[in-house]
C-alpha cells in the first residue's frame, strides 16, 4: 500500500483513455508517467498528495469498488455491471460526454417475427421443444443481463459468458443471442443481429466517479478539492462568458433587473462609472447584448475564459455531502 492521500485511477488503455487524458489536460491537470513495479503509476504537475494510478476501465472499478482508489474515470456500463450496491460504494459525480456506449439485446435480423423481449418467451419455448436445451446468451454483462431479463419477465435461458467477440457467438453457434454495447452498430450490423425495441438496457457514458469505501483523510479531501475544483473552474469557463460594456450610470437601475431576468450576474457589483461587467452562460449571450443595447450600452465586449473559479463548485459539493 501507499501512504499517498489521494489515488486517482485513470483508463491506461481502450477507448477511454484518449478522451479521459484530454479531459484532464483541459482542467490543466497534467500527468507525469512513471513505470511502477506491477503497474503504471504517475503524478499530476503542481497537485501534490494525488497519485494517478493507470488501469484498465474494469480494473478501475474494483479499486473504486473496494476503496483501493479514491476517484476514478470509467464507463458506468462497467460500475452498474461490477458492484451489485454501486450506490452505497460509489458516487457518479458527473457524466463526462465520452465513451458513449449503450448495453443491448441482440438478436439474429433472421428472426423476423421477434422483436421485442416478451418474444424471447417463445424463442425459448421453441429451443426447448426441438432441442431440450435452454436458449442461450451469450455476455460479458452477466448481472446486468440476469437483472434486466428478470425485469422483462425472461426466465427459460442460460448465460453463455463471453471474454471478447460476443457478436460471432450466434454464428458460431456457441449462443442464440448476445448482450453487448453498441456505439455506431457496425458490429452488430457486421454480424447481421438486430437490437430489440425494448432491449436497451442501459445508456452508458463515461463518469467521474468517486469511492465512499475509500480512506478519505482530511488530506485525500484536500487533494479531491484541489482536482475537482480545477475541472469545475474548467467547465464553469467553457460554459459561461463575460459581457463588458459602457453604461451611463444614469441607466444603472436597469442593470439589476436586466442580469436576473437572464440569469447572469455581476461579479463585481453594478456600475462605479461607465464600465459594467457581466457573467452570463453560453446561451444567453446575445439576449443579454439585445437588451443592453436596449438600456443604450455601447461597446458591448464578449469574452470566453481559460478557467472560472467561483466560491465553490458542484463535484466538491457532492463529494463533500457523500462522503461527510
Ligand atoms: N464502442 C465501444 N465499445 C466498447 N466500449 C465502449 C465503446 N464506447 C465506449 N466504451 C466504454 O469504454 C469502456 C471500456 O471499453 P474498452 O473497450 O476500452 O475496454 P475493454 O475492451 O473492456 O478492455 P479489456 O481489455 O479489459 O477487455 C466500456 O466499458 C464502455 O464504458
Ligand atoms: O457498435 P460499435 O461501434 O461497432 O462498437 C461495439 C464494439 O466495440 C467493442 O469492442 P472493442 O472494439 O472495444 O473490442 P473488445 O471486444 O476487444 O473490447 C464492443 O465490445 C463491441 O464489440
Ligand atoms: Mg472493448
Amino acid at each position: 500500500m501507499t501512504d499517498t492521500p489521494l489515488i486517482l485511477a485513470v483508463p491506461s488503455k481502450g477507448r477511454l483513455q484518449e478522451n479521459a487524458a484530454a479531459f484532464f489536460a483541459r482542467a490543466g491537470l497534467v500527468f507525469t508517467q512513471s513505470r511502477g513495479a506491477r503497474d503504471y503509476r504517475g503524478t499530476l504537475k503542481g497537485v501534490p498528495e494525488v497519485e494517478v494510478a493507470f488501469l484498465s476501465a474494469s480494473e478501475i472499478v474494483s479499486q473504486l469498488s473496494s476503496g483501493t482508489a479514491h476517484l476514478g474515470i470509467t464507463g458506468e456500463d462497467l460500475i452498474r455491471e461490477q458492484i451489485p450496491d454501486a450506490d452505497t460504494a460509489v458516487e457518479l459525480l458527473t457524466p463526462l460526454g465520452f465513451g458513449h456506449a449503450n448495453v443491448v439485446v441482440a438478436v439474429p435480423q433472421a428472426w423476423i417475427d421477434v422483436r421485442n423481449m416478451a418474444d424471447l418467451d417463445e424463442v425459448a419455448a421453441d429451443i426447448r421443444a426441438r432441442h431440450g436445451t435452454k436458449m442461450r446468451v451469450a455476455t460479458k454483462y452477466v448481472n446486468l443481463t440476469r437483472r434486466f431479463f428478470a425485469e422483462k419477465g425472461v426466465s427459460d435461458y442460460r448465460i453463455v459468458e463471453s471474454l471478447g467477440a460476443t457478436e460471432g457467438a450466434p454464428g458460431a453457434g456457441s449462443a442464440e443471442l448476445i448482450v453487448d454495447i453498441t456505439t455506431t452498430g457496425a458490429t452488430l450490423a457486421a454480424n447481421a443481429l438486430k437490437i430489440l425495441d425494448d432491449g436497451v438496457m442501459l445508456r452508458s457514458e463515461a463518469n467521474l466517479v468517486a469511492s465512499t469505501r475509500a480512506p478519505w483523510t482530511d488530506r485525500a479531501k484536500a487533494a479531491a478539492t484541489a482536482v475537482l475544483t480545477r475541472i469545475a473552474a474548467e467547465e464553469e469557463a467553457r460554459t459561461s462568458r463575460e459581457i463588458r460594456a459602457s453604461l451611463d450610470p444614469a441607466k444603472a437601475s436597469g442593470l439589476a433587473p436586466l442580469a436576473r431576468e437572464h440569469g447572469a450576474t455581476l461579479p463585481y457589483g453594478s456600475a462605479l462609472g461607465r464600465e459594467i461587467v457581466l457573467h452570463c452562460r453560453t446561451a444567453t449571450v446575445f439576449d443579454i447584448v439585445t437588451a443592453l443595447q436596449s438600456l443604450g450600452a455601447q461597446d458591448i465586449s464578449v469574452r470566453a475564459f481559460d478557467y472560472l473559479f467561483r466560491p465553490t463548485n458542484a463535484l466538491t459539493e457532492r463529494l463533500l455531502r457523500r462522503i461527510g
